[in-house]
């Protein structure tokens, strides 16, 4: 017989070998209740696992009545690997995210690498019975007659590395994905309504960056490494047992961007804004319940605070409290000490970064007891614009790093008062450059002619 024969041979009986099985499959499924085969297959597959180096850990969906944290830990971590899968991937997207997330889809595997352990990853989706189990998408205990779908992860690794996998990778994977989700999440904003509770957030599209932010070059520096240092500083807050909180007062003339920093904050957190209005809260009690109603990571804002609300001194309330019907009578007006207890006293237990910041145009018009090292940890300056403010407008605006009338520019930034929301409205009159830059020179011209007079 010659080799080719022999081939021929070969494949004809392998094929004849995977036909009978394939028959032999189908007539069995026929045959056989599906319950049988179930029995026998789970039997063999716990045989397979006797014997396997190989071990499983089962992530289901749901467990009875609640979800799995570790299922929905498992999902956004692998939405950051599924490109791995080699065909197929499931694509979504909410409302609240900001960008496409993909999944691992059925029979796909994904490997991951954790110092050194290799594991695999794959996503099960079967049907099962809806008996006495909660049944999620009917909202109620199923009897049976109707299937349910069961989605799992699966994820396998040596038997070896149980340990590991259990103590230090299962641990990484829901951190990992809980800083995915927070990165994801957009920007909301919200405001007080007249029932003095917060009207469901919006999402906040103010386009302001730390990158387009016009302030002096150092203080940016200052205010980005300080919030690193602040978000980054749980396991400090934890040891040191202060609340996870921070304050910031920002303080400067109207149109030096107090506004355009708290943007600026908010979108490179990814912390949700409550701008509250005190003057539309009407007791202690109110802002205290609104206080506690804010989620975590967030930024509480109170714009003004000086003109807000007439905030009494600290000091003189605490006079006054000796008196207990004082004290309900206190509950029924917004107070500084309301105020300050109510961000000491509820951010204190709630474990989770939260961030104040007021605004005022007259810093000396603040009562003391807000100033007090503790309260606002930074205070910051936000001043006239100066060169290297206008220059990072200047790039925002037109597109430019350097030009020759920048030199003048310059030496009259140095003289003249000008807010950075006077040179952005200067340089968005004009279309291009060369008209723009001639207006803006002769603007400050006539500004520091009527500062001189
Ligand atoms: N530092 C800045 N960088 C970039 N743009 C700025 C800056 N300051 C002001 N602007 C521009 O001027 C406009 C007004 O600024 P913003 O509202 O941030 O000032 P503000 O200090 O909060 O003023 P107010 O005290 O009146 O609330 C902004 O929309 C922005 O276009």
């Amino acid at each position: 017989m010659s080799n080719n024969t022999n081939s021929t041979v070969i494949v004809s009986a392998v094929a004849s070998v995977a036909a009978s099985a394939m028959l032999i499959r189908s007539v069995t499924n026929e045959l056989l209740p599906s319950e049988v085969i179930d029995y026998f297959s789970s039997k063999l597959n716990s045989l397979k696992r006797h014997f396997s180096s190989q071990f499983t850990v089962a992530i289901e969906e749901d467990q009875g009545m609640m979800w799995n944290q570790v299922y929905e830990a498992a999902e956004v971590y692998l939405s950051t690997k599924a490109s791995l899968a080699r065909h197929r991937v499931r694509a979504t997207k909410s409302e609240n995210d900001k960008t496409l997330a993909f999944g691992i889809d059925k029979d796909e595997e994904i490997f991951d690498d954790f110092e050194g352990v290799k594991v695999t990853w794959s996503f099960i989706r079967v049907f099962e019975p809806v008996t006495n189990r909660y049944d999620y998408s009917n909202g109620g205990f199923g009897n049976g007659s109707s299937k349910r779908v069961v989605k799992s992860y699966e994820l396998t690794f040596h038997k070896k590395h149980k340990e590991k996998i259990f103590n230090s990778y299962l641990p990484f994977v829901l951190e990992r994905a809980k800083a995915i989700k927070e990165a994801n999440m957009a920007v909301n904003l919200y405001t007080v309504d007249n029932e003095n509770e917060w009207i469901p957030g919006v999402p906040f599209s103010h386009p302001m960056s730390f990158k387009t932010l016009a302030i002096d070059a150092d203080l940016k520096k200052e205010i980005i490494e300080d919030l690193d240092k602040f978000v980054n500083g749980k396991e400090f807050y934890k040891r040191t047992g202060k609340a996870w909180k921070r304050g910031y007062l920002l303080y400067g003339p109207p149109g030096t961007g107090k506004t355009s920093l708290i943007a600026a904050m908010a979108n490179y957190l990814n912390y949700d804004i409550y701008d509250l209005d005190l003057t539309a809260v009407g007791t202690n009690r109110e802002l205290k319940n609104l206080v506690l109603n804010m989620s975590n990571r967030s930024i509480l804002v109170i714009e003004d605070i000086d003109c807000t609300i007439k905030l009494q001194n600290r000091e003189e309330e605490e006079e006054e409290k000796e008196d207990n019907t004082e004290r309900d009578k206190k509950d029924s007006k917004v107070t500084l000490s309301g105020l300050l207890n109510a961000i000491d006293g509820l951010w204190s237990c709630c474990g989770e970064a939260r961030i104040m910041v007021f605004t005022t145009n007259h810093k000396d018009k603040l009562d003391p007891a807000l100033l007090r090292p503790g309260r606002m940890d930074m205070h910051i300056h936000l001043s006239y614009c100066t060169f290297s403010a206008f220059q990072q407008l200047a790039f925002n605006y037109l597109g430019i790093s350097d030009h020759c009338l920048f030199h003048e520019i310059e030496e009259l930034l140095e003289e003249v008062q000008v807010t950075p929301a006077e040179i952005a409205g200067e340089l968005q009159k004009k279309n291009n450059v060369e008209d723009c830059l001639p207006e803006l020179v002769k603007f400050l011209h006539n500004k520091k002619m009527v500062e001189e007079k």
